[in-house]
């Protein structure tokens, strides 16, 4: 079996290539970083490393190809792919978007393919780049044989510190979760991916859990000036909004979705466990990367606020103060963060918020943002 997988960075190589290996995929990593590719193909094989025990795993029959200036090569590996993958970023999806869709125009058969990008709706996202890339008369082709099933992706990979460029330590936890109605053709035989059939309670639990929680550590750690999440979680007070947030997210998801309260308690708490893992060291320059794609009305800190408003006709407070903390988020090596502070300074934080998120002066959420300015802590 062959997989092409975009993007050879941190849950790239520890986590999807991992998974792939393991059920034996002959994997191509397709990047930009050329030092990656060149270590890929001189190796052919990689290390990962599980943080806090002993074990590692061999990642074996990988190479890799450059999307910038091996165009013909990373379309013809996409025709021939059994799966097709990527974990990129977001905004990253437009760019690789052409290359999959002239792969996957050459190919006569079924396939699939899966974004693992965090967010809501990113296959079908990659799907709508893609087919902005053919012509009418593909458009029903690809719709019919091509799968562009969604999917939640958790396994937290921090920044690498090591010399060599491939190896990479990961956290043992993993949750890699796939919509299976829309897969094409067979089920992919993939040990360590459920396959469900509705896929919105998982992205939504993950995402308004993990990363919510992430982003308060990550933003409220930066604005106290500690440089890991797990020195931030050692404050009281950031701890503290922490169970305080992932109590008002919890509320709606529990609200949303029916899910046991007691295990919801529970599926909190090994998260934040998780966060305070003594041996993996997490930046919250990392977790708190894209401060505009993260402030974003679908994303994980105003989506949660909003529904709680609608559900509870009450404002999310902790929420809102995390919001406060993220408009307020410096960091000149992130352009996001660059952009959003240029915002700020001609506007102001509310305009900003505004402007990011398109909700209007009177809405209640923007009101409870602005209340919170005074004293972020
Ligand atoms: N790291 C995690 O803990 C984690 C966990 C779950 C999901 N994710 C998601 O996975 C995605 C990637 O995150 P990451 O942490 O691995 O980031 P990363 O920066 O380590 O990896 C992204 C990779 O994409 C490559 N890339 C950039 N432009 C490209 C292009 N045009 N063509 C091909 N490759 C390109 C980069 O060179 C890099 O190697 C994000 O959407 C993130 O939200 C990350
Ligand atoms: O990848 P981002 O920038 O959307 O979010 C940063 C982290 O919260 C994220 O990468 C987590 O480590 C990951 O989602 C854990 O599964």
């Amino acid at each position: 079996m062959k997989a092409v997988h975009f993007g050879a960075g941190n849950i790239g190589r520890g986590f999807i290539g991992a998974l792939l290996s393991e059920a034996d995929y002959e994997t191509t990593f397709v990047d930009v970083n050329e030092k990656v590719i060149n270590a890929l193909n001189t190796h052919g094989e990689y290390i990962v490393e599980l943080a806090g025990t002993d074990a590692t795993e061999k990642v074996n029959n990988v190479s890799g190809l450059n999307s910038l200036n091996e165009e013909d090569k990373v379309i013809e590996a996409v025709s021939k792919a059994d799966l097709i993958t990527t974990a990129v970023g977001p905004q990253i999806l437009s760019l690789v978007a052409p290359l999959i869709a002239k792969g996957l125009m050459k190919r006569g058969r079924p396939g699939n393919v899966i974004a693992c990008e965090n967010m809501i709706g990113g296959s079908t996202l990659l799907k709508g780049h893609v087919l902005e890339e053919v012509g009418a008369e593909e458009k029903p082709l690809l719709d019919e044989h091509i799968g562009f099933p969604d999917a939640a992706v958790d396994r937290i990979v921090p920044n690498q510190v090591q010399n060599d460029p491939l190896t990479v330590k990961v956290e043992p936890y993993y949750e890699w979760v796939v919509e299976k109605g829309a897969v094409k053709g067979g089920i992919p035989e993939i040990q360590g991916i459920t396959f469900v059939d509705d896929l919105t309670p998982y992205i939504e639990r993950k995402l308004f859990t993990v990363n919510t929680g992430h982003a308060v550590a990550a933003y409220l750690g930066k604005y106290k000036g500690y440089s890991t999440i797990k020195e931030a979680l050692e404050d009281p007070s950031i701890k503290q909004r922490l169970e305080g947030v992932l109590s008002e997210t919890g509320k709606v998801l529990i609200e949303k979705y029916g899910f046991d309260k007691d295990q919801h308690q529970k599926y909190i708490q090994t998260i934040i466990k998780r966060f305070e893992n003594p041996d993996l060291s997490d930046e919250v320059t990392r977790v708190g990367r894209g401060p505009i794609r993260k402030l974003g009305a679908g994303d994980r800190l105003v989506k949660p606020a909003l529904e709680y408003i609608d559900l509870f006709g009450e404002k999310p407070e902790q929420l809102a103060h995390v919001v406060a903390a993220a408009l307020s988020y410096k960091n000149g090596d992130d352009p996001e963060a660059v952009e959003l502070q240029k915002m700020v300074d001609e506007n102001g934080h509310v305009e900003a918020f505004k402007q990011i998120t398109q909700l209007e002066e009177g809405h209640p959420f923007v009101q409870a943002v602005h209340q919170q300015f005074e004293n972020i802590s």
